[in-house]
């Protein structure tokens, strides 16, 4: 049995979390680079809790700036088993107002300027990406919304654009088309590189807009974003909260295999692999490059 580590990654408007316990800095190294800050650990009802704002200390890095790859690579030796990723988004969904949780169970991915993988020349691998989100985690977060009698959708698909402009009136009509559920920009390649490293992934997108489609509303600012995000961020810290006090200690195996997602994944023969890229995932995949 592994003991659960409750990662916490904070967006937009989550830059701390008020009761966590015991808290100290951690700043691990990561060969990919680094990290949007350093690791505050800490826990909360007893469960271990390690957190991280992704655009950083004073939101100073932009959602194409964020080393993903580091991101999760220093979580990943931090222990972290179960990450849950908060981030702001636009709606597509008349019934998606702003301060909706959406937990989400799908993404797409429209991003195009950043890093989405660990692997590559000298140590190929695909993952299934086709459940991205972790269901007991999922689970976990709508039973702990459902406490805080917070407003929440269970299930909707994510569309992560690169930003950092917000989408065009034609993009937003065309994803509303697609029926997506709702849009941000940092989602991916979180969630791709969090099922290489073997961490259960699930992401609240808490709604603060209605982005620019809808016909009783004008184009989104971040002036506008920001009044909802106050809000969404304090019910955010309360589901956390919640989530951790009723958490499983043990962490559970993950029904769609996230926890052996590697397994299945590498195609390089042993004999054509990079040993300076095998040094780089020793985190990452170190469960299956040591054997
Ligand atoms: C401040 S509005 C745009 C910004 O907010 C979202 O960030 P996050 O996902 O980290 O909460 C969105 O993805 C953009 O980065
Ligand atoms: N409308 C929107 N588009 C992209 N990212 C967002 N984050 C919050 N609102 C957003």
């Amino acid at each position: 049995m592994t003991k659960a580590v409750l990662g916490i990654i904070g967006g937009s408007g989550i830059y701390d979390l008020p009761g966590l316990e015991n808290v100290h800095e951690e700043a691990i190294a990561s060969p990919w680079g680094e990290p949007s800050a350093p690791l505050r650990r800490g826990e909360m009802a007893g469960l271990p809790i390690v957190f991280l704002p992704r655009h950083g200390p004073g939101h100073a890095l932009s959602p194409s700036d964020i080393n993903y790859r580091a991101n999760i690579d220093v979580l990943k030796r931090a222990g972290v088993t179960d990450l849950v990723a908060l981030s702001a988004c636009g709606s597509f969904k008349e019934e998606l107002p702003p301060g909706t949780f959406v937990l989400v169970d799908q993404f797409v991915d429209r991003t195009h300027k950043r890093e989405s993988s660990f692997f590559g020349k000298g140590c190929v691998a695909h993952v299934s990406m086709a459940h991205p989100v972790s269901p007991l985690l999922a689970k976990h977060l709508a039973a702990a919304a459902e406490a805080e009698r917070i407003a929440f959708a269970r299930g909707g698909t994510y569309l992560c654009m690169e930003g950092p402009q917000f989408s065009s009136l034609a993009e937003s009509l065309t994803y509303k088309a697609q029926g997506y559920s709702v849009i941000g920009m940092t989602n991916m390649p979180e969630a791709k590189l969090a099922r290489e490293a073997e961490i259960c992934y699930a992401s609240v997108a808490m709604v603060t807009d209605f982005d620019c489609w809808h016909p009783a509303h004008d184009a989104v600012t971040v002036q506008d974003i920001i009044r909802v995000l106050n809000s969404n961020a304090e019910k955010a810290k309360a589901l956390v909260a919640r989530l951790a006090r009723d958490f499983p200690r043990e962490h559970e195996p993950c029904p769609i295999g996230t926890d052996c997602a590697l397994d299945t994944a590498l195609i390089t023969a042993p004999t054509a692999r990079d040993p300076q890229l095998l040094a780089k995932l020793d985190a990452v995949a170190g469960r299956v490059l040591r054997t």
